[in-house]
């Protein structure tokens, strides 16, 4: 379960105050609203790229408000899902697992698992710039879920595909969170994105009042 209390958090000039909500366990949350009105600012928070002045986020009872990044068991698929240009997919999906030391066979089977659920496994040798961009958004999927995260953050993930495409990708994105059985924080525009994936639907204009 991911609980945001009282958050307060500012880029530049811009801040929010008191922002609070929760999201149960396994139960993912779209959080909708206008652009610019701060919805990546609060994920950021919550990824630990961004300070947070006041209030506390907890994860599983966990306080993880002032935590690295990397150590909050939170995993971000951003809009352009940033993937490593030199990395095969295999090596995207093999590198939480490889930082966190797991076993060389543990992580030979984590990677035929993701591949095979994601629809991958054909691209395992392939570099980014030989992915479409669903492929690519599937990979990116598949690295941020590698090392079984808590919380699974999507920001405005599936922007920019086709219409097909988006489809199948929606479909991929809500039958991995049902697998995995993540908590999931997702950013979106679109009303049918949320409607497939959300168990709950926020404006941002009900956090800030
Ligand atoms: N590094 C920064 N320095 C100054 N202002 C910033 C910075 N990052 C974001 N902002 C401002 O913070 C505000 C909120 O931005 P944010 O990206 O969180 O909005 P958003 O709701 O996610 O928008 P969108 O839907 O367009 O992605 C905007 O006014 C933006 O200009």
């Amino acid at each position: 379960m991911l609980s945001v209390s009282n958050i307060s958090i500012s880029s530049g000039n811009f801040q929010l105050n008191s922002i609070s909500f929760e999201i149960p366990d396994a139960q993912c949350l779209s959080l909708m609203g206008p652009s610019g009105s701060g919805k990546t600012t609060i994920m950021e928070a919550i990824c630990g790229l961004r300070k947070v002045h006041e209030g506390e986020i907890l994860l599983d009872n966990h306080d993880i408000t002032q935590l690295r990044p990397c150590d909050r068991n939170v995993a971000l698929v951003p809009q352009d899902n940033a993937l490593f240009p030199h990395l095969t997919v295999h090596e995207h999906l093999a590198f939480g697992p490889g930082l966190q030391k797991w076993e060389t066979a543990q992580i030979q089977q984590r990677v035929e698992q993701l591949a095979t659920e994601l629809g991958i496994l054909n691209l395992l040798d392939r570099k980014p710039n030989m992915l479409s961009g669903g492929e690519s958004k599937r990979v990116a999927l598949g690295r941020a879920l590698a090392t079984r995260p808590r919380l699974l953050c999507l920001d405005e993930a599936l922007t920019g595909l086709d219409e097909t495409t988006h489809a199948e990708t929606l479909d991929c994105i809500k039958s991995s969170i049902e697998r995995e059985k993540i908590t999931t924080l997702h950013i979106t525009h679109s009303q049918q994105e949320a409607k497939t994936l959300a168990s709950i639907k926020l404006s941002i204009h009900d956090l800030i009042g």
